[in-house]
C-alpha cells in the first residue's frame, strides 16, 4: 500500500560538534538549526507527509541526520552499520521505530559497514557507493537482503565525496542529478543531467511533481522548474555546514502494508 510516513529526528544540542570529511569547519547556530528543521519537517507535512519522530539520541551530534540510520525497500528495513563509530549508537531508536511500523528488519553486521546516505533507490534499481562510509562487506550484505526481493544492486565507487547521495539524487523519472566531477563513475548511471550547483544535487521527492531541494541551489531550482517540476526550497544551511542535505534530514516510508 502507498504510504506517505517520513521519519526524522530531532537535532542533538551537541550538534555543532558533528563530524566533517571533506570541508572545513564553520560555526553552526544550533538554535538556527532547530528552526531550520522545523521548518524543513513542515514543508513534508504541508506536502501531505506524517512525519515520525524518532526519538532523539541526544548523546550524538549527527543524529539528526536520519537517513544513515536505515534503509528502506518496500516495507522492508536494512538498518545500518555506520561506517564513523560515533554515529553507531543511532541506529537503536530507529531500529524500534520501524519495527513500530511494522516493517521487517534486517542488519547490517560486523564486518559490514553501511550508511543510508551510499544508497540511493531508481524503481527497482538500488545504488550503493563503496566509499569511506559503506565498505565491500556491507555492500555485499545490503545484496544479500534486497536481491531476493527483486532489487537489483549496482555497486558505484565513491571516494569524492561524503556519500553517494552527496553526488547524485533522482527526479521521479529516474534521471540521475549530479555534477560530473563529483563523481568516480559517472557512466554507470543511463540518463543523467548535470546540475549548475553542488546543493542541486539533491532533491527529496514529496510526491507527483514536487522536489524539495535546498535554498542554496536557486540556479539548479530555476532549472528543474523550466523542466516542469515543481520545486519547494528550504534553508537548510546549518546543517550543510556539516556536510548534510535535504535527503540526510528524512527516511520516507512509502509502501507499508500496515
Ligand atoms: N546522508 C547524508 O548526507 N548525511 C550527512 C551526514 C553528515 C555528518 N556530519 C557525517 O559526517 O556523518
Amino acid at each position: 500500500m502507498p504510504s506517505k510516513k517520513a521519519l526524522v529526528r530531532r537535532p542533538s544540542p551537541r550538534l555543532a560538534e558533528g563530524l566533517l570529511t571533506h570541508i572545513e569547519r564553520e560555526k553552526v547556530d544550533v538554535d538556527l538549526a532547530v528552526e531550520q528543521w522545523e521548518a524543513y519537517t513542515e514543508a513534508l507535512r504541508t506536502h501531505g507527509w506524517e512525519t515520525i519522530e524518532v526519538d532523539p539520541a541526544d548523546d550524538c551530534p549527527d543524529s539528526v541526520f536520519v537517513e544513515d540510520t536505515v534503509v528502506m525497500y518496500r516495507n522492508v528495513a536494512l538498518i545500518a552499520r555506520p561506517g564513523a563509530e560515533s554515529r553507531r549508537g543511532e541506529t537503536e531508536g530507529v531500529e524500534e521505530a520501524v519495527a513500530s511500523l511494522g516493517c521487517s528488519v534486517n542488519w547490517i553486521w560486523e564486518p559490514g559497514t553501511l550508511d543510508g546516505g551510499d544508497v540511493l533507490k531508481v524503481g527497482d534499481t538500488i545504488y550503493v557507493g563503496r566509499g569511506g562510509r559503506t565498505n565491500a562487506a556491507g555492500v555485499q550484505q545490503l545484496r544479500a537482503v534486497f536481491e531476493p526481493l527483486g532489487a537489483r544492486v549496482v555497486a558505484v565507487p565513491v571516494s569524492k565525496v561524503l556519500h553517494l547521495k552527496s553526488a547524485i539524487t533522482a527526479l521521479p523519472d529516474g534521471t540521475i542529478l549530479g555534477r560530473i566531477p563529483q563523481l568516480d563513475a559517472p557512466s554507470l548511471f543511463p540518463r543523467f543531467l548535470p546540475v549548475p550547483e553542488e546543493s542541486g544535487a539533491h532533491v527529496v521527492l514529496l510526491g507527483g511533481d514536487k522536489l524539495l531541494i535546498a535554498a542554496s541551489a536557486p540556479k539548479t531550482a530555476e532549472l528543474l522548474a523550466d523542466l516542469g517540476h515543481e520545486t519547494v526550497p528550504v534553508d537548510i544551511s546549518e546543517f550543510e555546514k556539516l556536510e548534510g542535505c535535504v535527503t540526510c534530514l528524512s527516511v520516507r516510508l512509502r509502501e507499508l502494508y500496515v
